[in-house]
């Protein structure tokens, strides 16, 4: 959220706090109100759905919780006031989220909303057997004085919702909150960034659940008394449907959705408009959703940040193709001995030794199917059960996970890049680098990688500058080694050449060492000082790259393939 934004949203809230109070009918007052609370719940949903992308179809029984925590301290007159019942609220659920969060670890997608549903039917049930505290001794919630009537309720609420927007925004800011963006496109991208997905997964349910049951103390400070079809499952899926259709993690989302999910059918009836229009406009929004394969609001932003920076777009550093010598070789960085990978009967690598040194651009290269991927899957952990030792800077790394090795030093793209479109590059530099990066250092690295600058979006990007965004990321984070998979593909010769340059000064540039996979062979023999030949996961060859690249074995395998004329 820009600063001009976050005053602008802010003054609304004010005038909405002014006006609402004075001007409305009492009826109105109280669908505001209802409209403020859904529109808190919505930003719970903007965590969980909108911003990490988990199907949680359970965020009413959160909104439970919270409200029958501030009933049950009501009725027992607790020290504190209902200011304080709202955040025990909100914090009881935390606990609850992230039980709920576990099977996420583990499951996603429609699994996880069936999970998450069978929580909402098993809550309902609940709900529906007991009722709230204060339900049989009629004893309604006490308002704090300064908000005890309808107006003054209202502006509390507004209060809360900018309290919890200002919140989240700042926590999305955080290293944790952006990881939930990568998070929902590619869990093994987010890893290789050292993102912990369980950690950022966990984090998500538990926030959520905080300000879902924030959500419920409030409909119980509205209400006076609940019951349980105020968060029945049906509630639940129904905000869910709102939710991926608006995209409420934007704060206008929220606000959108707390409207449209509170006000549309009073609205309708009092304009004597049919109330079939509700449904109708519920439709052009999912369109509008699919069309674009994204939320509206998420949509919207990204048109608007499309057009503020197209206009950046050819600022890109077109350095002449001048491939510096290489310095000499440190010592080694990256030790790989005797790495074996079994698929079922497929021996996809055996007893594979490699040695990335310090200062230097070593290439891995092979035909299709030879082990090469497999390689940097196994030594950046994405594959466990291999045999062999693989240790970074002396230390081992075997047996820890992805994120793990990423944080000691191992960075590496992907063959498909996974980038998130509607992440600006500056924004997914960050997520890479694990740190924030100001706008010079970032602006730095893309203009040297060839990049449009920071504030253009992924989603302007073509397939092969985001290959050369993915590297970017990948040194942003100043590993010890890169693994870098295939990055010139989708590069025209010209841009193969200007990378090669950028590549063989990145060790000394920015202290980071590259093992480099790939299939254009000019580029590998521009490069890389030291070269590994897989065949059928078998090293066929490895030494200084000239003395490789004529070994007639390499040139029967692999190079006397790639230079034979097509049929
Ligand atoms: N998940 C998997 N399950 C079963 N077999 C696999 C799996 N991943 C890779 N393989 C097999 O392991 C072997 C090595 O594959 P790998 O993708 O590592 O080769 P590569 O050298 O990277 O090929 P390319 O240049 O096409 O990317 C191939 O025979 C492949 O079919």
């Amino acid at each position: 959220m820009n600063p001009r934004a976050t005053a602008a949203g802010l003054g609304l809230a004010a005038a909405a706090c002014v006006v609402v109070p004075l001007f409305f009918p009492a009826h109105w007052i109280f669908l505001a109100i209802t409209a403020a609370v859904v529109a808190i719940i919505m930003q719970s949903y903007g965590v969980i759905v909108g911003r990490a992308g988990m199907m949680s179809l359970c965020q009413m029984s959160f909104a439970a919780i919270g409200a029958w925590v501030v009933l049950r301290l009501n009725l027992h007159d607790a020290p504190g006031g209902f200011l304080l019942w709202l955040v025990l609220g909100g914090l009881a659920a935390v606990p609850v989220g992230v039980l709920i969060g576990l099977p996420a670890l583990r499951i996603r997608g429609v699994n996880l909303a069936v999970v998450t549903f069978g929580f909402a039917v098993s809550t309902d049930i609940v709900l529906n057997a007991h009722q709230f505290p204060g339900a049989g001794e009629l004893k309604t919630v006490e308002r704090p004085a300064w908000f005890a009537g309808d107006g003054g309720y209202f502006v509390l609420t507004v209060i809360v919702f900018c309290l919890v927007a200002l919140g989240l925004s700042w926590f999305n800011r955080t290293r944790l909150g952006m990881s939930w963006l990568e998070l929902r496109h590619s869990e093994r991208a987010a890893a290789s960034h050292g993102v912990s997905v369980a950690r950022s997964k966990l984090a998500a349910f538990a926030i959520s659940a905080f300000v879902a049951a924030i959500g419920g103390g409030l409909m119980a400070g509205q209400l006076g008394l609940v019951v349980a079809q105020n968060f029945s499952m049906g509630q639940s899926l129904a905000f869910f449907a709102v939710a991926i259709l608006i995209g409420p993690h934007h704060v206008d989302g929220a606000v959108m959705g707390g409207v449209f999910g509170t006000v549309m059918a009073t609205v309708l009836e009092r304009l004597r408009l049919p109330q079939d229009l509700g449904g109708m406009l519920f439709g052009v929004f999912a369109i509008l959703a699919l069309r674009s394969g994204m939320s509206q609001t998420d949509f919207v932003q990204m048109r608007r940040r499309e057009r503020a920076a197209r206009k950046l777009l050819d600022e890109r550093d077109e350095r002449p193709a001048v491939v510096p010598a290489p310095g000499p070789p440190g010592p080694p960085l990256l030790e790989v001995r005797g790495l074996s990978v079994r698929f079922g009967e497929v021996s996809a690598l055996h007893e594979v030794n490699l040695t990335v040194p310090e200062g230097t651009v070593t290439g891995l290269i092979g035909p299709n199917g030879a082990g090469k991927s497999t390689f940097i899957a196994a030594v950046t952990g994405f594959i466990g059960g291999y045999r062999g030792g693989i240790a970074l800077c002396g230390r081992p790394l075997d047996g820890l996970r992805p994120e793990v090795r990423a944080g000691r030093g191992l960075r590496r793209t992907f063959q498909t890049t996974a980038i998130p479109a509607e992440l600006t590059q500056h924004e997914y530099l960050t997520i890479g680098a694990g740190r924030r990066l100001d706008r010079a250092e970032a602006d730095e690295l893309l203009k040297y990688f060839g990049c449009p600058p920071g504030p253009v979006p992924v989603s302007l990007l073509d397939a092969g500058t985001r290959r050369l965004l993915d590297v970017a990321a990948a040194v942003a984070a100043r590993p010890k080694v890169a693994l870098l998979d295939e990055p010139a593909a989708g590069q025209s010769a010209a841009e193969s050449r200007r990378l090669a340059a950028r590549l063989a000064e990145v060790p000394q540039r920015y202290g980071v060492a590259i093992l480099l996979i790939e299939h254009d062979m000019e580029l590998v023999s521009a490069v890389c000082s030291q070269l590994t030949v897989l065949d059928f996961g078998r090293v066929i060859a490895s030494g200084p790259t000239a003395a490789v690249l004529d070994d007639p074995a390499v040139v029967n395998a692999y190079l006397g393939i790639a230079a034979a004329p097509l049929a």
